[in-house]
């Protein structure tokens, strides 16, 4: 069987989409084929894969999201806007669209021929000043849309001195603390002398730092504006994948940032099983 697809990434966090309305295949196939074709060596490797569908309500599509380990995502900030190009590429819907997500419909635009916006879910909970056991780190908690996206928000002021690698059991540590319901994606960020937000973010269901985090991007502006940390506006993002920018009017928050359209092809993996 080959399945044809599209290898994306937004700023470098990136995606394999496919468009399940001519596929047809069941959310179990989706789970399935992610956890293959996700892994690097074996096969593509990817951070996750998108599934286009039928919309089931207003909106001009479903994003079906699967984290690389098969677990589905409520949203996924840079994936939607990777989505929204392939959708816009291959005829499928305009320069503007409504994208049904598991977090609520969001609101996409093509500025360019690689840059997307998209209105990002309202916070559905925030709970800010949390005690982390054995620490002295204070974490932020935002969930992004209803059910929402879970990002624990933590300054880390030496950040831009540390390697991945002197955090990461932190992370994973903070990634499944038993306080949270559903785990979360841990953002650690420090802001630079120009205002400039350094962002690292280590992603539930990846579970490892990606190069970007778009609903960790917004997270982080989100809390740094509460915190009145950040009055600019947008604020500028620096991820390892690049930067995104996060701009607020009348209380939304959008996210702006690059796609690259890496293949179009055939999935021809002859190990694959569906
Ligand atoms: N790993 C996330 C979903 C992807 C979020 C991220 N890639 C983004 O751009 O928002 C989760 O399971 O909550």
């Amino acid at each position: 069987m080959e399945i044809p697809f599209y290898k994306m990434q937004g700023a470098a966090n990136d995606f394999i989409v496919i468009n399940n309305m001519e596929l047809k295949l069941s959310g179990d196939q989706l789970v399935s084929l992610t956890k293959q074709v996700c892994q690097k060596h074996f096969s593509i490797g990817s951070d996750a894969l998108m599934a286009l569908d039928f919309p089931q309500n207003d909106g001009d599509f479903r994003m079906r999201f699967y984290n690389a380990d098969g677990t589905e995502a409520e949203m996924c900030g840079n994936g939607v806007r990777c989505i929204a190009r392939y959708a816009y590429e291959t005829g499928i819907c305009n320069e503007q669209m409504t994208v049904e997500t598991q977090a609520g419909n969001v609101y996409c635009w093509r500025l360019s021929k690689r840059q997307y916006k998209v209105q990002m879910n309202e916070p559905s909970v925030e709970t800010f000043d949390m005690n982390f056991p054995e620490s002295n780190l204070t974490l932020d908690y935002v969930e992004l849309g209803n059910p929402g996206v879970p990002h624990l928000v933590v300054h880390y002021p030496e950040l831009k001195a540390t390697s991945l690698a002197n955090i990461t059991s932190l992370a994973e540590k903070m990634r499944s603390w038993s306080a949270l319901d559903k785990g979360a994606n841990v953002n650690f960020y420090a802001v630079d002398k120009n205002g400039v937000v350094i962002l690292r973010t280590f992603e539930r269901g990846v579970e490892d730092f990606t190069l970007a985090c778009g609903t960790g991007a917004v997270s982080t502006a989100y809390v740094l504006k509460k915190r009145r940390i950040i009055q600019t506006d947008p604020v500028t993002l620096q991820v390892l994948g690049g930067r995104l920018e996060v701009t607020e009017n009348n209380q939304r928050f959008y996210l702006i940032g690059d796609t690259n359209i890496v293949i179009k092809g055939n999935i021809c993996d002859e190990d694959l099983v569906i």
